[in-house]
């Protein structure tokens, strides 16, 4: 079994250095041979549905195999590792190829009928007929939707009936926020920094954290994991982790034809400050939020749950391993 054990909080330096610290968990395993062997299966897998089509180099140099070992040090278990590898894999390919990236087609309008369709790639609906036919060649005709549905595939293989829909309700409603950035986008507008954070917040690595019991082979009870506590403590850490990632991304996210939403674009913007007070801005935001995670771990330490104790625990090694792997990913260099 990996190292599944706290090993507990610390100012991290984090790109070049010239910035304040991210105050965020240490990252509890680096097993890089392992990474590799997660990240050759998930490029095994990503040629065969299709996705990154000619950029399978650039794919593997952004390692989201990588990124699924470091943010689940409780198991060894390739299979499992590669559930949470594909599962990310196929989430990123939805927001490259459908919000974020124009080179690869995406377009804003297009956007909410393409994250409509996700919802029956992902959970077929039932049958109606002719029009199922319909969808269902629409689905294997495009591979963002033959991944989503792959990876749902090997998720249901390893989580119960409550876990598969856990993460299929909570990707839906990533994308309401996804639908709020396009008609930004689409009409040239930039929201407060409020309003974005709001929307954020629903849109963030919760996501990838919704797996975290999965990956390690247990089940932690759904009243467990919507018990308001709990649901609070995971946006925490999910929201930390989603700002790391922005402070990562300012320059690629500035770079498209379109630019992106990206907290810190936004504050410099509404402040009218220089980039790197408002680097300094979403850094505290950030520590703000994993300090916020921490007091609410230190609530929930009375609740007699070892699944719970347990799901805690990873959620704090995902925000570890997701700043480990910011700062290495090809994808943000
Ligand atoms: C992988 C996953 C769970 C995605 C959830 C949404 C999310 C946090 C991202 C896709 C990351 O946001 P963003 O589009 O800003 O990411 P990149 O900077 O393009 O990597």
């Amino acid at each position: 079994m990996g190292g599944h054990f706290s090993p507990g909080y610390a100012e991290r330096p984090w790109g070049d250095g010239s910035f304040p610290p991210l105050y965020c968990p240490l990252t509890a395993r680096i097993d890089d041979n392992l990474a590799l062997v997660v990240n050759d299966r998930l490029v095994e897998w990503a040629a065969e549905v299709g996705i990154y089509a000619g950029r399978l180099d650039k794919f593997r140099n952004t390692g989201f195999g990588r990124l699924a070992v470091l943010g689940h040090p409780e198991t060894d278990d390739v299979d499992a590792l590669l559930l949470a590898a594909k599962m990310n894999a196929a989430w990123w390919a939805c927001d490259d190829y459908y919000a974020d990236e124009s080179d690869l087609g995406a377009t804003p309008t297009e956007l909410p009928p393409r994250l409509a369709l996700v919802m029956s790639a992902m959970d077929p609906p039932p049958d109606a007929g002719r029009y199922t036919a319909q969808v269902e060649e629409a689905v294997r005709s495009d591979p963002v939707l033959v991944a989503l549905r792959s990876a749902t595939g090997h998720l249901k293989r390893h989580a119960g009936p409550s876990q598969v829909m856990r993460v299929l309700n909570t990707t839906f409603q990533m994308y309401v926020s996804w639908t709020a950035y396009a008609a930004w986008r689409h009409l040239g507008e930039l929201p407060p920094v409020w309003r974005y954070l709001a929307a954020r917040q629903h849109d963030s690595f919760y996501t990838s954290m919704t797996l975290v019991d999965v990956v390690g082979g247990y089940q932690l009870d759904a009243n467990l994991f919507y018990e308001p506590r709990v649901h609070r403590a995971v946006m925490q850490a999910g929201t930390a982790s989603v700002i790391v990632n922005d402070l990562h991304s300012v320059e690629r996210e500035a770079a498209d034809d379109l630019p992106d939403c990206n907290v810190v674009l936004l504050i410099a913007e509404e402040e009218g400050c220089p980039l790197e007070e408002a680097v300094r801005a979403a850094v505290a935001m950030h520590n703000d939020f994993v300090r916020g995670f921490e007091d609410s771990q230190r609530e929930l330490a009375s609740v007699p749950s070892a699944e719970l104790q347990r799901f805690l625990l990873g959620v704090q090694s995902w925000m570890a391993g997701c700043l480990e792997w910011h700062g290495a990913s090809d994808r943000y260099t």
